[in-house]
């Protein structure tokens, strides 16, 4: 993890496309069992970028996240993430893989009786190794839990058991727990569908900050529109398992999006 920097840092359009992907996806094809759910899918995310995954439900967008990090079977194409190909991994990069990938889900996934501290260091159980949660780790891991907590803004919860949280509050301590495992990606499958529009945004731009300041490439999977326009720097929209839309948020509106739900009938979902 690198020092947060000034917003002069921010990388320009231009250096983001010169930057290497750390997600680079090529003609993917993922299938359960029978018919593939995806299909010539190619992708890219950079260090710097947050780039939103759209389509109408069922069309793919946890199946690609999931596919990416071993969780859905890939059938055809290549993929590479974190520097691991991940149609070829080596005996034991599956966990390492796994490790420098964060993840946020839709229901943050907190342990809700621990502490929100506790919660936070076990983002770093890959490099601790077996432990017991309530005392095996140590200061420094407690310092940069702490300093985590900070950075998404409450500290001051750390003692707090989980569940007492209110929703955002817990979304930003699932993203500390990303942040704690030092990853060098971070996949985020519908993170703000359990908050309301304020909190979401608010949420989105935590992402977006870390992907810009940290070089911290976000993938993220969102249903509203707006959402996606306004908080992530490229788009790639998803129709029947196809990517139909891969563009930069600046070059597209709602109306250009709309097709990504035509026929699917899900108008509420716009918005
Ligand atoms: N474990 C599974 N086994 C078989 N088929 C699956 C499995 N998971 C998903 N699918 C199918 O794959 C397709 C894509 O589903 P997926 O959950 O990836 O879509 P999605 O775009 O994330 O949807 P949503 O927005 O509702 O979460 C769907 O047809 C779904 O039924």
């Amino acid at each position: 993890m690198t020092a947060p920097v000034s917003t002069d840092a921010v990388p320009t359009t231009g250096q983001l496309r010169q930057a290497l992907p750390l997600v680079s996806v090529r003609n993917l094809e993922v299938a359960y069992t029978g018919e593939p759910v995806l299909a010539g899918v190619d992708l890219d995310v950079r260090p710097g970028e947050m780039v939103a995954l759209l389509g109408a439900s069922g069309s793919g967008k946890s199946t690609l996240m999931r596919s990416l990090t071993g969780f859905a079977p890939i059938t055809a194409g290549t993929a590479r993430v974190a520097g691991y190909d991940v149609t070829n991994l080596r005996r034991g990069d599956l966990r390492k893989l796994r490790s420098d990938v964060g993840q946020v889900f839709q229901q943050f996934n907190l342990i809700p009786r621990l502490s929100v501290l506790t919660n936070v260091l076990t983002g770093a159980l890959h490099e601790a190794g077996p432990i017991n949660l309530t005392g095996g780790f140590g200061s420094r891991h407690r310092r940069q839990a702490m300093e985590y907590l900070d950075r998404v803004g409450i500290a001051h919860k750390a003692k707090d058991p989980a569940r007492s949280l209110s929703g955002g509050q817990q979304q930003r301590v699932a993203i500390a727990r990303a942040l704690m495992q030092q990853p060098r990606v971070i996949f985020a499958d519908e993170p703000v569908a359990s908050l309301d529009p304020k909190l979401a945004g608010s949420v989105l731009e935590l992402l977006r900050e870390i992907a810009r300041e940290d070089g911290i490439p976000v993938l993220v999977s969102l249903h509203v529109l707006p959402l996606a326009l306004r908080h992530c720097d490229r788009i790639v929209g998803l129709r029947h398992g196809r990517v139909l839309v891969s563009a930069p948020a600046a070059q597209l509106d709602a109306q250009q999006l709309s097709v990504l739900y035509d026929e699917e009938g899900q108008p509420g979902d716009h918005h």
